[in-house]
């Protein structure tokens, strides 16, 4: 049996709990044939994957393999990047989520992002939960919006006494659970997190792994990260990227196996994805 190392190449840890798999049959994304280039350079070729509502799929790979990239597909991201082409297709609940009668703004509202360095507004913590909904119009009682929400990201009783102090003074766990905060707090589905936990010591990276844990009862959740041990712990798919090199020697991601997580990190398919997750390579 193979144990999920904290990092490519590091040595074996302990085996984790996996969570229960949940069903496809109701799935949230279909993406058939994803390929994407910066300009000529065909970064990430033929993704075909399914993702499931209210779960938690991780995203894991060699730097480089395309993880980001295809991460910020998912919302639209990558439309902000000059030179980024997507080809293939998403479907969100079953519509093309590259459509041209679809809004991006809206997608990014129903499908948020938390990024790897933890970037709140340089404002109030309230100010930084209020933000989203006063723009979107929200017409209710802000005040009870903003404790919700931060209670909600388990983030109230510490800052319950502070709220008009800049979110600048936070710690920087404190800070990343006040960005997935702003990020719930204009009621998305889906939320998506490209290492979120890089920047962050370990307690402060088991708190957001509880936070995602009961987030996931209600939101979508896809997650990219480096550390092994986390995909095994928290998500409930996994799916594992690498990059093959061509014959001009240019790298090109690949979604090499998608599965249950306890698949993937117990009885992997493909011998890369072994590999990989044994430290072997990376
Ligand atoms: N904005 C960009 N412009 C041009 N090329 C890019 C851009 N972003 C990523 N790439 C290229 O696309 C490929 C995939 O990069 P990406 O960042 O998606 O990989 P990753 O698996 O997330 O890597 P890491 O784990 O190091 O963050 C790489 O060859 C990278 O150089």
């Amino acid at each position: 049996m193979t144990s999920p190392s904290d990092a490519p190449g590091g040595t074996k840890t302990p085996q984790v709990a996996f969570r229960d798999a949940r069903t496809l049959a109701d799935p949230v994304f279909e993406v058939g044939g994803l390929s994407v280039f910066y300009g000529d350079h065909e970064a990430v070729r033929d993704v075909n994957m399914t993702i499931g509502r209210q779960q938690i799929t991780a995203m894991i790979g060699p730097s480089g393999c395309g993880k980001s990239t295809v991460i910020r597909c998912f919302n639209r991201m990558n439309d902000l990047i000059p030179t980024a082409r997507v080809a293939g297709k998403i479907s969100y609940h079953d519509e093309d989520l590259y459509g041209r009668e679809v809004d991006p703004i809206e997608v990014r509202r129903r499908i948020g992002m938390v990024f790897q360095k933890p970037n709140p507004f340089p404002k109030s913590i309230y100010d930084n939960i209020a933000y989203g909904p006063r723009v979107s119009g929200f017409k209710g009682n802000l005040d009870d919006l903003v404790e919700e929400t931060l209670t909600h990201a388990a983030l109230w009783d510490e800052v319950k006494d502070k709220l008009k102090t800049s979110a600048l003074s936070l710690s920087g766990g404190q800070q990343q659970r006040l960005c997935i905060a702003r990020t719930i707090a204009v009621e998305p589905e889906v939320i998506l997190m490209d290492e979120p936990c890089s920047a962050l010591d370990p307690i402060a990276t088991a708190k957001i792994e509880d936070l995602m844990e009961r987030l996931s009862r209600e939101f979508t959740i896809i997650v990219v990260t480096h550390n092994m041990q986390q995909a095994a712990r928290v998500s409930h798919r996994t799916a594992f990227f690498t990059a093959d090199v061509d014959d001009k020697g240019e790298r090109h991601g690949r979604l090499v196996e998608y599965d249950e997580t306890i698949r993937i990190f117990e009885h992997p398919a493909d011998q890369r994805t072994e590999d990989y997750i044994s430290g072997r390579f990376g």
